[in-house]
């Protein structure tokens, strides 16, 4: 069982990859409809099925490089909700005692929320709220996993550390900050407002007057959301919240882990604040490097899985300064 859920949580870690990659490679729409690719069940090959998708969808060109990332992520997706599902069957009938039996079943019912917000992001044409919520969606069934795995290890805290006990609570609130950050930074993402400010540390000269945050958190009505409809002002404000988002999310994660490094009696608590500010520290870089070199695909791929792993991390944290030892 740990085995199987190890493999789901590492094919998660790639079909999140890969819905970073399509969204950013602009493949959302690749293939207009759902489950399928313009009508067949893979994308449309020979000369005679292309015509026929050309005609079944005049209002969406057919590129097969976008066709295929989108279908490529739905079949990985595809085998990850059917590895969730025996997961959880298994679960469900495994009479060991102290076995999760609840986790593989949100994990189950998650898995299948995030297939329906795979279907509406595509049947609403990119509508921002669907595609944040796609990422987060994506996000949780990746922690959910990973707390599963947790679970069925068996670790102990060697001497165990009651002098962090305190600190729990900081650690729950590093990770909703942490959560925020993620779905400002989805926000940014799925309202093409990477690009909005090209200067650092904040943006370009006249950002405080531009400012309009009641804008940058509305949603405006339109057939098709690709590639964006809110104005300048509303992208960069979306953008300049995401940057100061980060300050305090840096800020507080560094007090969190010295705190944690002062206090710890055991190298397991030492090592995972050391981690969590190598993660931080890459995924602070990863974000510059967004902005610095304009959007490399590599870069904004890479600061999605970092993001990601500081979320994991911070679950490791919680997990271990709320088990008893
Ligand atoms: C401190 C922790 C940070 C976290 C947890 C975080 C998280 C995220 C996440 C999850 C996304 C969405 C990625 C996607 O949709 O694939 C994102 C987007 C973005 N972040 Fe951050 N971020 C952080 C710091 C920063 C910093 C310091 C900057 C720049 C100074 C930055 C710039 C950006 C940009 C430009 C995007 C949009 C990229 C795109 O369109 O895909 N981030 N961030």
């Amino acid at each position: 069982m740990k085995k199987m859920v190890l493999t789901a949580l590492i094919l998660a870690v790639v079909v999140v990859a890969l819905g970073a990659f399509t969204r950013l490679t602009d493949a959302g729409l690749g293939c207009p409809d759902w489950p399928g690719c313009y009508g067949f069940l893979s994308v449309p090959k020979q000369d005679a099925h292309i015509e026929q998708a050309v005609q079944a969808f005049p209002e969406r060109p057919f590129e097969a490089h976008k066709a295929w990332n989108e279908m490529i992520h739905r079949y990985f997706a595809g085998a990850l909700g059917l590895l969730i599902l025996i997961i959880a069957l298994r679960s469900l009938f495994n009479s060991q005692p102290n076995r999760p039996k609840k986790l593989p079943l949100v994990l189950l019912c998650l898995v299948i929320f995030q297939a329906l917000l795979g279907m509406w992001t595509v049947t609403m044409k990119l509508q921002p709220i669907v595609v944040m919520g796609h990422l987060l969606g994506g996000f949780t069934v990746l922690s959910c996993l990973f707390l599963l795995y947790l679970r069925l290890t068996n670790y102990r805290i060697p001497g165990g550390d009651a002098n962090l006990r305190p600190l729990a609570r900081y650690g729950v609130l590093g990770m909703l900050i942490v959560i925020v950050q993620i779905a400002l930074g989805g926000w940014v993402s799925a309202n093409y407002a990477a690009l909005a400010c090209t200067q650092l540390p904040v943006c370009e000269a006249d950002w405080v007057q531009r400012l309009d945050f009641a804008g940058a958190f509305s949603i405006g009505e339109a057939d098709d959301y690709e590639f964006g409809t809110h104005s300048y002002a509303e992208r960069m404000t979306m953008h300049v919240v995401h940057r100061f988002g980060a300050l305090i999310t840096f800020l507080y994660l560094c007090w969190l882990a010295i705190r944690i490094y002062a206090r710890a009696s055991s190298a397991l608590f030492r090592q995972l604040s050391v981690i969590l500010v190598l993660v931080l520290g890459l995924q602070v870089a990863l974000g510059v490097s967004n902005v610095v070199f304009s959007l490399p695909l590599w870069v904004a791929v890479a600061h999605n899985i970092v993001g990601a792993s500081l979320l994991l991390v911070l679950i490791m944290i919680n997990y271990s300064l709320f088990r008893k030892t």
